[in-house]
């Protein structure tokens, strides 16, 4: 497993190094003293899965305040996906910038998203199934977002969303 950083302090890439024999691959996906090793203490609480049956599905973005905030691995398991994830911290010198990586479910990598960044993803195949490794419970109606197209944010998405919520296309613009 090997923790690549991004350009937003605490947005890590997690990168699979599969064991690989006859039989198949063993792939190590978490590890609490991996992740420590590279400061993160990361305690996943709950497992989700969201499954998108089509390409160009948009889901986001996404994010908690406090107290209800949460950190969150994400990894494609079947399929594609374009993940991004957006700096709203505004003491981080990296505030409103995004860094976007593709996650495949034949590369086995992940995506880890700090608190204080909000996170979305646009699907890049079909039938495209996403993990989330989650280090605390879901409490409805905590949910906070900003729009996918925010030009305060200026994500270069490779295509417009082809399935979208209304609440999704509907948050307010990023103040
Ligand atoms: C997020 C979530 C939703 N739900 C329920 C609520 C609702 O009935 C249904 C769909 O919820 P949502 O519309 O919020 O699902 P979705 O838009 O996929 O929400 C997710 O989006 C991505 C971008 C994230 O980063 C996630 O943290 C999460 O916010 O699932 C749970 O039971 N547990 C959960 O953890």
């Amino acid at each position: 497993m090997i923790l690549r950083p991004t350009a937003i302090a605490g947005v890590v890439e997690v990168r699979a190094e599969p064991a690989e024999d006859a039989r198949g691959r063993f792939v190590r996906t978490w590890c609490a003293g991996e992740f420590a090793a590279a400061g993160l203490d990361f305690r996943p609480y709950q497992i989700s899965l969201s499954e998108n049956p089509r390409r160009h599905t948009l889901r986001g973005l996404h994010y908690q305040d406090p107290p209800a905030v949460e950190r969150k691995l994400i990894r494609c398991l079947r399929g594609a996906v374009l993940d991004v994830a957006v700096d709203l911290r505004r003491d981080s010198p990296t505030w409103r910038r995004w860094v976007a990586v593709e996650l495949d479910a034949a590369r086995h990598n992940a995506l880890f998203i700090p608190q204080g960044c909000a996170h979305g993803f646009l699907t890049l195949t079909g039938d495209a199934w996403l993990e989330y490794l989650i280090d605390a419970p879901y409490v409805p109606g905590t949910a906070r977002g900003v729009r996918w197209d925010d030009p305060a944010f200026g994500i270069a998405w490779p295509a417009a969303p082809a399935v979208i919520s209304d609440r999704d296309r509907d948050w307010p613009r990023y103040a």
